[in-house]
C-alpha cells in the first residue's frame, strides 16, 4: 500500500485524528485540489452549502453539540472573508473550529498582476484572520506543514478556539511527511493543589454554597465530571445562559438558568445570596451577567474560566479546568447529606388548542408538549425573540450564539448538527434571521435531512422594535415562507391560531424524511416575556429608561 502521502491527505489524518468527523464548504478555485484530495480520499464526508456563513455555522453546530473539531473549507478572499463572522462566533463563544483556505500559489504570489480575491495585499486575509482565531498555519513548505499543522490543531483543541490554516493551491498535492502528534501539556501541581485548597475551604465555611455551570465544561469534554461533582458537593446547580441545557439528564440539583431579574426568581436569589458562587466554565458576559445589576458580590465568587481561577482579589494564572474539577473530586470535600431535589421548575406545557392567537409561549409550550410525547429532540436557535423563547424549553440541549447573538445561526446550525449525529434538531428562527440563511434548506432533499423548523414570523426585526417601537426600518413585510417550502424540498404551513399550532406539531413530528416548516404569524406586538425583562434590564443598565 502506498504508504506515501500529500500535503492535503496528511491535513485530513490530522484533522481527523483531532476530533474532526466531516467538512463543511463551499469550494473556488484556490481549493479546489483541496475539495478534489478530500472526496477523493472519502475519509471525512464534505458536506457543500450555498453560501460561507451557512458553511460556518454548519461547523460550529456540528462540533458544539458533537465534540471534537468542526472543520471550514473555503475559497481565498472572497470565500474566507464571507466566513469571518461564523469564525468570530466561534472565537467568542469558544468554539473549535477549523478553517482551511485555499490560497495563491507560490508563483502567482510571485508575479506583477493583482490577483482575483486579493484585497489590499495577498496577505490581508491572514491578517484579518489572525484577529478571530488563536493560531495559524501557512503551509507553504511541504517540509514545515507537519508540525505546523500538529501545532494549530492541538492548539485548537487546547484553547476551543478557532484557528486557520492557509494551503496555497500549488501545495495540496506535494509529497508531505504525516503530521506529528504532539505530546500533552503537563500543568503546575503544586499550584493546583493550593488553588484546591483555598477552594474547598471556602466551600466548607459556606452556608448557602452554588454551583454555576458554564459552557467551557462542554467545550472541553467536562460535563460527567462537573455532575459528579455537584453530586458529591450535594449544592444547588445553575446554568448561565450561554450554558443553557448543561448536565440536564444528570441528576444533579438543577434549580435553572440564571437570568437575573429577567428570570425565576428563585434561581436569581440562591444565586445573588450565596455566600460561595462556585463558577466552573463560565464565560463573564453581558449576556451572562448583565441583568444582575451588580446583585452578585464578587467576594463571594470562585471563578474558574479560560484556564484561570479567580478567588477574592487574587489570580491563579495558570489551572486548567479539568485539573481543578479533578482535585476538587479527590479532595472528599463533600455534602452532609444529599442535597433536597431542586423543586421542580413550572414547565410551560399543556398548549390550549384553540383559536386564540399564538404568542411566543404558547410556542414553547406546544415544543415541550411534542417533546414530552415524542421524545427528547436537540433545540437549536437563532437569535431574536425565538431564543429567549427557547430558554422555555424544558430538558433539551440549546445550540444558540447566546453571547455573540449573531443571526442566521438557527437553519444552517440545525443541519450541521443532524449531519453529525444524524439527530433531528428542532430549529426555532425568526422570519428575519430566516431570510439570511434558511435557504440552506434546500440541501436537505440530498442529505436526508428532515429538521423541524419553526419560524416566528412577525414581518419584522421584532427584537429591534422592542427598542424603537416606531421606526419604519424595523418593516419587512410578509415573504409567505411557508408556501416556499415545497420548492425547498420540504413541507410548509402557515398557523395563526393554538390550534392550528397543536396540529402543525404533531404533524411534523410524525413526518420525516423532509423538513417540516411551520410559520407561526405572530400578532404585531408580541413578545415573550423572557426578552420584555431583557429588554428591561438592558433599558436600565444603558441608562435608556
Ligand atoms: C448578523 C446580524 N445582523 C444584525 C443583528 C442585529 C439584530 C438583533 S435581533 C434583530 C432582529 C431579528 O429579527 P427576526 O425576525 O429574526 O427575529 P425577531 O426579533 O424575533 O423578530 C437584529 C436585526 C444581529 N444580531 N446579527
Amino acid at each position: 500500500m502506498d504508504t506515501s502521502t500529500n500535503l492535503t491527505r496528511a491535513l485530513l489524518a490530522a484533522l481527523q485524528a483531532h476530533g474532526a468527523r466531516e467538512i463543511f464548504g463551499l469550494p473556488g478555485d484556490f481549493i479546489l485540489p483541496f475539495f478534489i484530495e478530500a472526496e477523493e480520499a472519502g475519509t471525512l464526508p464534505l458536506y457543500t452549502l450555498s453560501h460561507e456563513p451557512g458553511v460556518g455555522f454548519a461547523a460550529d453546530a456540528a462540533t458544539r453539540y458533537g465534540g471534537g473539531i468542526g472543520v471550514a473549507a473555503v475559497t481565498y478572499g472572497a470565500g474566507a472573508l464571507n466566513l469571518v463572522n461564523p469564525v468570530a462566533a466561534a472565537y467568542a463563544e469558544k468554539v473549535p473550529l477549523v478553517v482551511v483556505s485555499g490560497a495563491p500559489g507560490a508563483r502567482e504570489r510571485a508575479g506583477s498582476l493583482l490577483l482575483h480575491h486579493q484585497v489590499r495585499s495577498i496577505d490581508s486575509q491572514l491578517t484579518i484572520f489572525r484577529e478571530i482565531t488563536c493560531d495559524q498555519a501557512v503551509l507553504d513548505d511541504p517540509g514545515t506543514a507537519p508540525a505546523l499543522i500538529a501545532r494549530v490543531l492541538a492548539r485548537c483543541v487546547r484553547e476551543s478556539r478557532p484557528v486557520y490554516i492557509e494551503l496555497p493551491r500549488d501545495m495540496a498535492r506535494v509529497p508531505c511527511a504525516p503530521v506529528p502528534t504532539l505530546a500533552e501539556p503537563t500543568w503546575d501541581r503544586d499550584a493546583v493543589a493550593a488553588c484546591v485548597r483555598e477552594v474547598t475551604a471556602r466551600l466548607r465555611a459556606a452556608q448557602r454554597p452554588v454551583l454555576v455551570v458554564g459552557i467551557e465544561l462542554r467545550r472541553l469534554g467536562l460535563e460527567e465530571q462537573a455532575a459528579r461533582l455537584a453530586r458529591q458537593l450535594g449544592v444547588p446547580v445553575v446554568t448561565t445562559v450561554m450554558g443553557r441545557g448543561l448536565l440536564a439528564g444528570r441528576g444533579v440539583p438543577l434549580l435553572g438558568t440564571y437570568l437575573g431579574g429577567a428570570g425565576d426568581p428563585l434561581v436569581a436569589d440562591a444565586v445573588e445570596e450565596s455566600d460561595a458562587l462556585l463558577m466552573l466554565g463560565v464565560l463573564p458576559t453581558d449576556t451572562n451577567f448583565a441583568v444582575a445589576d451588580g446583585r452578585i458580590d464578587q467576594r463571594h465568587t470562585l471563578m474558574a474560566t479560560e484556564g484561570k481561577v479567580f478567588v477574592d482579589h487574587h489570580v491563579y494564572p495558570a489551572i486548567p479546568l479539568a485539573a481543578l474539577l479533578e482535585g476538587l473530586l479527590d479532595s472528599g470535600l463533600r455534602a452532609p447529606a444529599p442535597a433536597p431535589e431542586a423543586p421542580g421548575r413550572h414547565c410551560p406545557c399543556d398548549l390550549h388548542a384553540d383559536g386564540a392567537p399564538v404568542w411566543p409561549l404558547d410556542i414553547a409550550r406546544g415544543i415541550n408538549d411534542m417533546l414530552a410525547t415524542h421524545g427528547r429532540m436537540p433545540v437549536v436557535s437563532d437569535m431574536g425573540d425565538c431564543f429567549f423563547t427557547a430558554l422555555d424549553i424544558e430538558d433539551a440541549d440549546l445550540l444558540a450564539p447566546g453571547y455573540y447573538a449573531t443571526m442566521g445561526y438557527g437553519v444552517p446550525a440545525g443541519l450541521g448538527l443532524q449531519a453529525r449525529t444524524g439527530e433531528r434538531p428542532v430549529i426555532l428562527v425568526g422570519d428575519g434571521a430566516f431570510q439570511m440563511t434558511g435557504w440552506e434548506l434546500g440541501h436537505c432533499r440530498r442529505h436526508g435531512w428532515d429538521p423541524i423548523v419553526i419560524v416566528f414570523n412577525n414581518a419584522g426585526w421584532g427584537m429591534l422594535r422592542s427598542f424603537e417601537p416606531d421606526a419604519c426600518f424595523n418593516e419587512l413585510g410578509d415573504w409567505h415562507l411557508a408556501a416556499m417550502a415545497a420548492g425547498l424540498g420540504g413541507d410548509g404551513v402557515r398557523v395563526r391560531t393554538r390550534a392550528e399550532l397543536a396540529q402543525a406539531l404533531q404533524h411534523a413530528a410524525t413526518t420525516r424524511g423532509r423538513f417540516q416548516m411551520i410559520e407561526v404569524m405572530l400578532p404585531l406586538g408580541a413578545q415573550s416575556d423572557t426578552l420584555a425583562r431583557f429588554v428591561a434590564a438592558a433599558r436600565r443598565r444603558n441608562g435608556m429608561c
